[in-house]
C-alpha cells in the first residue's frame, strides 16, 4: 500500500477549527499521513483570536528540515506565516528540497478581524512564495490585497486571477465564501488558459471557522495522492461543503466545521 504524505507550514489554532488542526483532521480523513511545520502559536476560540506568538525562525527552518532530510513530502500546504522573515526562510526551505506540489492558502486576516499576517508581509508573499506555488487559493478580500483590484463581479475576480498567475502561480483559486450575493456559491480555477467554474449551495450558517484552510488541505491531499489540480478542487469543495452542512455547534461564536462529514457521508452511500 502506498502511502501518501502532506506537510502543513502553518498557524495552531488552539480552538481546533482552522490552522494546523484543521489541515491535521482533513489530511486524515482524506487518507494522506499529515506532517506539521508550526509558524506561529495562537490563543484562540470560536469568538476570535486572544493572542499570536510566532516561533523563532530557526525552529520553523528545523521543522521543515526535519521533513525534508527524512520523511520527505508529496505537497506542501502554506497557511499562516505571519512575517516577511518567515516566508522568506519558508520560502528557501522548499526550493532547498525541491519541492514541487506547494499549495498556498495566503491567510491574512481571521474571522474576527485579527491580523495573521503582517502588512509589510504581503510583498514578500509575492517576490518569494507564490512564484512557487501550484495552486493559490485566496478569498476575495485576500485577491483584492494581493492584485489591489477591487473585486465587485465575476469580470474583476477573472481580472484578479490573471494577475495572481502573472505573479507566477500555475493555478489560482478566487474562493467565492465572501460573494453573498447569490445562493449559489463559485469558486473560481484559473490555470493560466482557461477558467473554470466550481459551483454549490450557499449554506446559512454562521459556523464557517476554519473554512478557508479546511477546503486548502483537501486540496492539498487531493494533489499529494497525485489527482490533477481540478479534480482536487472539485473534491476540496465537496469536503468543505459537507463540514459546512453538517455543523457541529460548537462554542458560542462562529464554530468550526464538521471534519468527519465527508468520508461520513461516503461510507453511507
Ligand atoms: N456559507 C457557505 N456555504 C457553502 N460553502 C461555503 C460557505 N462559505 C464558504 N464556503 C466554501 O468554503 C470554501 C472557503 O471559502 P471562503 O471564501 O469562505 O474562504 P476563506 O474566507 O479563506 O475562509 P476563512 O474564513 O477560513 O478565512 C470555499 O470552497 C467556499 O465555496
Ligand atoms: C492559525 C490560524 N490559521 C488560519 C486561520 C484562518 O481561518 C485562523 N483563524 N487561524
Amino acid at each position: 500500500m502506498s502511502v501518501y504524505k502532506a506537510l502543513t507550514i502553518a498557524g495552531s489554532d488552539s480552538g481546533g477549527g482552522a490552522g494546523i488542526q484543521a489541515d491535521l483532521k482533513t489530511f486524515q480523513e482524506l487518507d494522506v499521513f499529515g506532517m506539521t511545520a508550526i509558524t506561529a502559536v495562537t490563543a484562540q476560540n470560536t469568538l476570535g483570536v486572544h493572542g499570536v506568538y510566532p516561533l523563532p525562525v530557526e525552529g520553523i527552518v528545523k521543522q521543515i528540515a526535519a521533513i525534508g532530510t527524512d520523511l520527505g513530502t508529496d505537497a506542501i500546504k502554506t497557511g499562516m506565516l505571519f512575517s516577511s522573515e518567515i516566508i522568506q526562510a519558508v520560502s528557501e526551505q522548499i526550493k532547498f528540497f525541491k519541492w514541487k506540489n506547494i499549495i498556498v492558502d495566503p491567510v491574512m486576516i481571521a474571522k474576527g478581524g485579527a491580523a495573521l499576517l503582517q502588512d509589510e508581509a504581503v510583498q514578500a508573499l509575492k517576490s518569494y512564495l507564490i512564484p512557487l506555488s501550484l495552486v493559490i487559493t485566496p478569498n476575495i478580500p485576500e485577491a483584492e490585497v494581493l492584485t489591489g483590484i477591487t473585486i465587485k463581479s465575476m469580470d474583476d475576480r477573472k481580472e484578479a486571477a490573471k494577475r495572481l498567475h502573472e505573479f507566477g502561480a500555475k493555478n489560482v483559486v478566487v474562493k467565492g465564501g465572501h460573494d453573498d450575493s447569490s445562493d449559489t456559491l463559485v469558486d473560481l480555477l484559473y490555470d493560466g488558459a482557461e477558467f473554470y467554474y466550481f459551483t454549490s449551495n450557499r449554506i446559512d450558517t454562521k459556523n464557517t471557522h476554519g473554512t478557508g484552510c479546511t477546503f486548502a488541505a483537501a486540496l492539498t491531499a487531493e494533489i499529494a495522492k497525485g489527482n490533477n489540480v481540478q479534480d482536487a478542487v472539485q473534491t476540496a469543495q465537496n469536503f468543505i461543503h459537507e463540514a459546512i452542512k453538517n455543523d457541529l455547534k460548537l462554542g458560542n461564536g462562529h464554530g468550526p466545521t464538521n471534519h468527519w462529514a465527508y468520508k461520513k457521508q461516503k461510507v453511507i452511500l
